[in-house]
């Protein structure tokens, strides 16, 4: 039994460097963040689109497992683990899968790799693609939530920190285009 499966779709970041909230800009006529839920969705009980209030009401909700929220107030802005742990917080399962909005090319397949290594005895499950990780394309287990809490509590943002703190599986993946993302106009001119 691996209990509640929680999909999370990181969405609060502001996309400077980008230059236009990047969850919008297109691929093949579809925008970036649905790639995200169309990976998840097939793992997932419910999504939650977690994001500032800049941007929520652009968020389609397409049915009833699908949220779209802020960060809690405490911590909005304060980076990718604001939105997690805002998803932990308003959301009750004992797995959270998550993406972020800027991964056009992400595939089901990665999801399920990920998915296969859930166990009891981790508290999160790494991709590491070309000797490097991807932390925010990932799973984390509820229990580290107070983690993450204290490290936002303390001004600590970095995700790899956290990952010091928790038990990791890191599982080595193929194929680096599903892994893709798009920080930089330039990155949209080259890969789409
Ligand atoms: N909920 C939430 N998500 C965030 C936050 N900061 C970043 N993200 C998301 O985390 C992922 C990675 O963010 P980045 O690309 O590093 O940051 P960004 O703010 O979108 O882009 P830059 O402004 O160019 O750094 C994206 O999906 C962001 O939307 C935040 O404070 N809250």
């Amino acid at each position: 039994m691996t209990g509640k499966i929680q999909g999370v779709i990181l969405a609060g970041g502001m996309s400077r460097r980008f230059g236009s909230p990047k969850a919008f800009a297109e691929k093949d006529g579809i925008p970036f963040y649905q790639y995200s839920i169309d990976a998840l969705k097939p793992f997932v009980n419910s999504i939650i689109i977690v994001t500032n209030p800049r941007l929520k009401h652009l968020f389609k909700q397409e049915d009833e497992s699908m949220k779209v929220v802020n960060d809690l107030d405490n911590y909005r802005g304060e980076g990718p683990l604001a939105g997690i742990y805002t998803a932990m917080e308003t959301s009750n399962a004992a797995w959270y899968i998550v993406t972020p909005i800027d991964v056009p090319f992400m595939e089901t397949r990665v999801i399920n790799e990920l998915v296969y290594h859930i166990d009891a005895d981790v508290d999160a499950i790494i991709p590491i693609v070309s000797g490097k990780m991807q932390p925010l394309i990932s799973i984390f287990h509820h229990s580290i939530k107070e983690v993450i809490k204290s490290q936002l509590d303390n001004g600590e943002r970095s995700v790899d920190q956290l990952l010091k703190r928790c038990k990791v599986n890191y599982v080595p993946m193929d194929g680096e285009k599903a892994f893709i993302n798009i920080n930089h106009q330039s990155d949209y001119q080259k890969f789409l």
